[in-house]
């Protein structure tokens, strides 16, 4: 790849992104042209109900098992229309929260909740309505980002890695190799070289961030996640199960590559105490990441890290124990670690209104850079 293209006329979008951890819904506001980012933020997140996150849990496990699209799923209209209220529900308190005016908005990037993602069949399935979400909100939607990318042979995953991209340029140690690492259910990294105006990149999902560890804390502890990263502090890591999960011909598959969030689980950590299977799922995570350094084209500078997971102290320390370079969370360079996944749906949908390439053959496997998301103008 070499620019990201031609600067242009910048807009206002508001992104949302629900992700795989189902803990809430993300919105963030930002100001660019989906070239360069003007302005960061406002952001804020709004929790997911228990009882929605039992369905879309249910709803997911309807649609990994279904054999096509097509499958009639139970609860899967109900839900998605419940998703696409609580979305409306996060613009209108991120718009009163920080006084902003509805009409200000250009536009929302709206990614949906993933219930199903199999890049070897070519389908990926995110679910909330983007006329619905237009009509609540009164300002036009995109979304369905993945579709295209998928249809032009790539991963559907991940996105991101052009928001990223934007972020570094201009950034200090402008010239350097640096990842962009993130720990939401499931991990992702970019790494990144700029050269002048023109950029080279390699994205793909590294294993598990946080899913798996949030699937031993709830069976274990009743608690959401692992606060902290606590209770795996207390552990110690099993390395033969690690090894195990380790064994997995993923890793050495050449990027790009693309996970769900439940093709790894914690079914082979059965019989351990609760805190050595969580210090062993951190490693988990830890130890894949490490293991994806294999494929960069060069060892980079720096890591900068977002999602939940920069809030995990154990997950953070080894990670930094592992990889003998600097590694911070984005907010050092002044980006906020909590809403980039939301700020990058907005960029997304902004880059898709000029036409200009979300996806590309070193971050999703496309056969070429293509756009992606469809247009909602709002009917009432
Ligand atoms: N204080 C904390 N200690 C430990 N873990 C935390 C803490 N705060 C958040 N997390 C973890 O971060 C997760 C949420 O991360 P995030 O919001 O980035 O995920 P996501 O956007 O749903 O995932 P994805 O990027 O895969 O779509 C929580 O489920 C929890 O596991
Ligand atoms: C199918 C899907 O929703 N994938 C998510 C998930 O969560 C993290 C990782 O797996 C990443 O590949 C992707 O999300 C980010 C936003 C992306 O597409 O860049």
């Amino acid at each position: 790849m070499s620019s990201l293209g031609e600067s242009g006329e910048r807009k206002t979008a508001i992104g949302l992104m629900s992700g795989t951890s189902m803990d809430g819904i993300d919105a963030a506001y930002i100001v660019s042209d989906g070239v360069s980012v003007e302005k960061i933020g406002p952001s804020i997140s709004i929790p997911m109900p228990e009882a929605l996150q039992d369905t879309i849990r249910t709803v997911m496990n309807r649609a990994t098992n279904a054999t096509s699209r097509n499958d009639p799923i139970p609860d899967l209209e109900s839900l998605s229309h419940e998703i696409t209220v609580l979305h409306a529900k996060a613009v209108q308190t991120l718009l009163t929260t920080y006084d902003l005016d509805p009409r200000s908005i250009d536009m929302i990037g709206f990614h949906g909740q993933t219930i199903t993602h199999k890049p070897e069949k070519g389908w990926t399935w995110q679910i909330g309505c983007g006329q619905t979400l237009a009509n609540l909100t009164g300002i036009p939607v995109i979304n369905d980002f993945r579709s295209n990318d998928m249809k032009h042979g790539g991963e559907g995953a991940p996105l991101v890695p052009v928001y990223h991209a934007a972020l570094l340029k201009n950034s200090k140690d402008d010239e350097k190799a640096r990842a962009i690492l993130n720990l939401g259910g499931v991990a992702n990294v970019t790494w990144v070289k700029w050269t002048g105006n023109s950029v080279d990149l390699l994205a793909f999902d590294t294993g598990p961030a946080n899913a798996l560890s949030n699937d031993w804390a709830r069976e274990h502890t009743g608690q959401r996640y692992d606060k902290d990263g606590n209770l795996a502090a207390q552990g110690t890591t099993h390395e033969d199960v690690l090894m195990g999960l380790m064994a997995s011909p993923y890793f050495d598959e050449h990027p790009p590559k693309s996970l769900d969030r439940d093709d790894f689980t914690i079914s082979s950590l059965r019989g351990l105490n609760a805190t050595d299977g969580a210090s062993t799922l951190i490693d988990f995570t830890v130890e894949a990441i490490v293991s994806a350094q294999s494929h960069f084209p060069e060892s980079v500078a720096a890591w900068y890290v977002c999602g939940g997971g920069v809030h995990n102290r154990t997950m953070m320390r080894r990670l930094r124990k592992h990889i003998p370079v600097m590694i911070d969370p984005v907010d050092a360079m002044g980006w906020n670690s909590d809403s980039l996944e939301a700020e990058a749906f907005a960029f997304l949908a902004i880059r898709s209104q000029r036409n200009l390439p979300l996806s590309f053959p070193e971050t999703t496997g496309t056969s070429e850079a293509v756009t992606g998301g469809v247009y909602y103008s709002p009917l009432t």
